[in-house]
């Protein structure tokens, strides 16, 4: 049952427990609850404090974000704050387990905060497209002061109690029972003046030089937000404290709240919230992630120590596990066993820990992989050698053990075919540098069973990922989808784009790097190689502009037969001080390439809008999208949103590709195919999914519908 309890304890304290599982939310019927339990409490003479906790050791996850979909009803949260805080008998909030959002609001009304140890407080509206819109914005800063206040608000991130103590959020912290301390300290001030405690009366402290400080906040806010509304409303908030009576900053409050509530990047937002919950609970294969055992790691191996290996070797032994870390080749090892240490040192430092909790051994023979109950493998992309280690791991490794392979695009099935239990190999595919990137892409071949699926989902979310399952194609997800993408922009070039051009449109839109950018950072020779191995290239004076029967641009293979190959040379799309330089720059020679290039082949340049540089990478990308759910290699459009959001830089607050063709409008973004197909003719990627089309003339469902359509359509195709 949701609802605020009311209960008064020893005839004196009353009680007010928040019971809505699992986070305590503030939904209508808690509110109303707590509305109603005030009433009480004002009434009771007995009543002499009244302390406000949490069910089940969880104080209040904030305003229900459910209900911010539909119209609100019931008490508003910002009176019935009010009201506990004008209260003329000490209220005192019982902070265990989380105050966030709301939660952390309703505790700032009360007039004593007594948290437990391990409670984390925090202010994340900011990361939903929100700003802390019930007296957050404006009781905080009076509390703690502006430039703490700025920070916990534009971040939204989550603190610890001793955080909170030290910064005089909460007036004491305990290793015991936080509701039980909370009584007793309710009992201790009946009588004390409560006027100082009610934050909205005091004055908000603010630094002399305010609005440089302000300032200098919304600059850096703009610069990391990228095009994000709700940091800069954050601080027009607290810009309001600072420099207006309470009353008056309360309606600007209201007001900026006003102009967020229903945008776009609030519905992105709060998508992408969920959508990082859907993914967990369900797999491209039909089955369930609370039906399929685990296994619980806690020694495993990796092989190969490449800047990859080393990476998953650093995100493991963070995780607890201990590594036996593989490498044949004598120097790549030696490189390993001095930088490994190194970057478990600084990963232990950054999570807080002396010293990390995973033990690593180093080998150079696959024997040594005989005890463990899980191996990674990740050598280069090469599946002749994938295989003969697949082959030999099987019969070095005891019967059970789980065989993972991180490979960025390479067919797994293939891979289990090398050993004698297919049902024990999986994909896991990392993102570089493994051990920082929140993406892990986990790949079920047709023969993964779903306990080594599932194993590896619970040890990359022990490994602090957000795991995705998905099916096994070529590229999977990610790399499935970035193919058009790039291809647009490679023709993008031929036809008279630049690539700063190009760059400019995409990180305008969000991304933190434009495609040519990223190509630089990442390497062109990455997906030449991929390239290779398909057969696509050729060399010559004058290479084909098609090959296989389709558009295909020679232009990055051309820059790496120059030794072009990005930011590693010094040289690629842009040019860098030397090799391993960052700041790119644009370069004349590129220039000259490209207009020889563009000559030699007859193109005659035009002026291309940024406009149609979005369209057609964004919506060839987002038509493979729809592939990829009519395959049913991504189980929904949350799984295809959230690899893009954690692995390739999608603006969170655009959702991902596939909200964000819904918020276009789906209708629009096929109309837009299939004229960008009428032109280009010789390009796949722009033929318009038949899923889409499907969606529109369903009359485009929203995207939280997508995946009970497609189930329903496949049903109907299988009649
Ligand atoms: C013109 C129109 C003008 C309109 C003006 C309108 C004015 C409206 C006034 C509003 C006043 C604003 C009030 C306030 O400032 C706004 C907020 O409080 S926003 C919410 C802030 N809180 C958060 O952001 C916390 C979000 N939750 C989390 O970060 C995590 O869930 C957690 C709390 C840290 C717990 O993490 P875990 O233990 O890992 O658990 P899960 O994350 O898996 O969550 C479990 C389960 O709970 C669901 N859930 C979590 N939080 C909420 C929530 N706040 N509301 C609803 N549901 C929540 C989560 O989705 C999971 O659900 P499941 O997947 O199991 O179904």
């Amino acid at each position: 049952m949701k609802m605020a309890t009311y209960s008064v304890l020893s005839g004196s304290v009353a009680l007010i427990t928040l019971q809505n599982p699992p986070v305590n939310a503030l939904s209508e019927a808690v509110r109303t609850g707590i509305t109603d339990a005030v009433q009480r409490t004002l009434k009771d003479p007995q009543v002499t404090s009244v302390v406000i906790c949490g069910q089940n050791g969880r104080f209040c996850g904030g305003a229900d974000i459910r209900e911010f979909a539909g119209p609100m009803s019931g008490p508003p949260l910002v009176p019935m704050i009010h009201a506990l805080e004008a209260m003329e008998k000490p209220v005192v909030a019982a902070i265990e387990g989380l105050a966030l959002g709301g939660g952390l609001e309703l505790a700032l009304g009360c007039h004593y905060r007594i948290a437990h140890s391990q409670a984390l407080l925090g202010l994340p509206e900011v990361t939903l497209g929100l700003l802390p819109a019930a007296g957050g914005s404006q009781r905080l800063p009076r509390l703690i002061g502006l430039p703490a206040a700025l920070d916990l608000i534009t971040t939204g991130r989550h603190i610890s109690a001793s955080e909170a103590l030290k910064l005089g959020i909460v007036d004491q912290v305990t290793d015991d029972n936080a509701l039980k301390m909370a009584v007793e300290f309710a009992r201790s001030v009946v009588g004390q003046p409560l006027g100082p405690r009610r934050l909205s009366t005091r004055p908000c402290h603010s630094p002399p030089d305010v609005d440089s400080v302000l300032d200098q906040a919304l600059a850096q806010v703009w610069q990391r937000g990228r095009g994000a509304l709700a940091p800069v409303a954050c601080v027009g908030a607290l810009r309001a404290a600072a420099t207006l009576p309470y009353a008056q900053g309360m309606e600007k409050e209201r007001e900026l709240m006003a102009t967020l509530f229903n945008s776009g990047q609030a519905r992105a937002l709060q998508y992408a919230f969920f959508s990082q919950r859907v993914v967990g609970k369900w797999q491209p294969s039909g089955a369930r992630w609370d039906n399929s055992t685990t296994r619980t790691i806690r020694k495993a191996a990796v092989i190969g120590l490449g800047t990859m290996g080393r990476g998953i070797v650093v995100a493991l032994a963070l995780a607890g596990v201990s590594v036996v870390a593989v490498e044949s080749q004598e120097k790549q090892l030696a490189a390993a066993r001095q930088m490994v240490p190194e970057m478990l040192q600084r990963g232990a430092g950054r999570r807080g820990l002396d010293t990390p909790p995973g033990v690593i051994s180093f080998s150079s023979g696959l024997e040594d992989v005989s005890e463990v109950e899980l191996v990674i493998e990740a050598v280069f992309e090469d599946m002749a050698l994938k295989r003969r280690i697949f082959s030999r791991l099987a019969t070095v490794c005891r019967p059970g053990t789980v065989l993972c392979s991180n490979t960025s695009g390479l067919d797994i099935d293939q891979l289990a075919e090398a050993t004698q239990n297919p049902a024990l190999v999986v994909g896991m595919h990392f993102f570089a540098p493994a051990h920082v990137m929140k993406l892990l892409e986990v790949v079920c071949g047709p023969r993964s069973s779903p306990e080594a699926v599932a194993t590896a989902m619970v040890l990359g979310k022990r490994m602090g990922k957000v795991s995705v399952a998905v099916g096994n194609c070529p590229g999977f997800v990610g790399n499935r989808m970035l193919k058009p993408y790039m291809e647009q922009a490679n023709f993008l070039l031929e036809e008279g784009a630049t690539p700063q051009q190009v760059d400019e449109a995409l990180e305008g839109f969000g991304f933190p790097m434009g495609v040519f950018r990223m190509s630089d950072l990442s390497g062109l020779d990455v997906g030449w190689r991929v390239r290779k191995e398909a057969g696509l290239t050729e060399q010559g004076v004058e290479p084909t502009r098609m090959r296989q029967g389709q558009r295909y641009s020679p232009l990055p293979d051309q820059m790496c037969e120059g030794g072009r190959l990005g930011q590693k040379t010094g040289r690629g799309w842009y040019r860098y001080d030397g090799p391993g330089g960052r700041v790119a720059r644009s370069d004349p020679w590129v220039q000259n390439f490209l207009e020889t290039y563009r000559a030699r082949h007859g193109l005659v340049p035009r002026r291309i809008a940024t406009e149609e540089i979005l369209e057609r990478c964004l919506y060839a990308l987002t038509n493979e999208g729809f592939n990829i759910l009519q395959d049913g290699v991504a189980a929904g459009p949350e799984d295809i949103d959230v690899i893009y959001v954690f692995g390739y830089g999608w603006p969170r607050h655009r959702g991902g590709p596939m909200f964000h063709a819904g918020q276009v409008g789906l209708a629009r973004v096929l109309e837009k195919l299939e004229h960008y197909q009428h032109s280009h003719p010789d390009v796949p990627h722009l033929k318009p999914s038949s899923l889409l089309r499907r969606l529109v003339a369903a009359g485009s469902p929203p995207v939280q519908k997508w995946r009970e359509f497609i189930s329903k359509d496949r049903v109907h195709s299988q009649l």
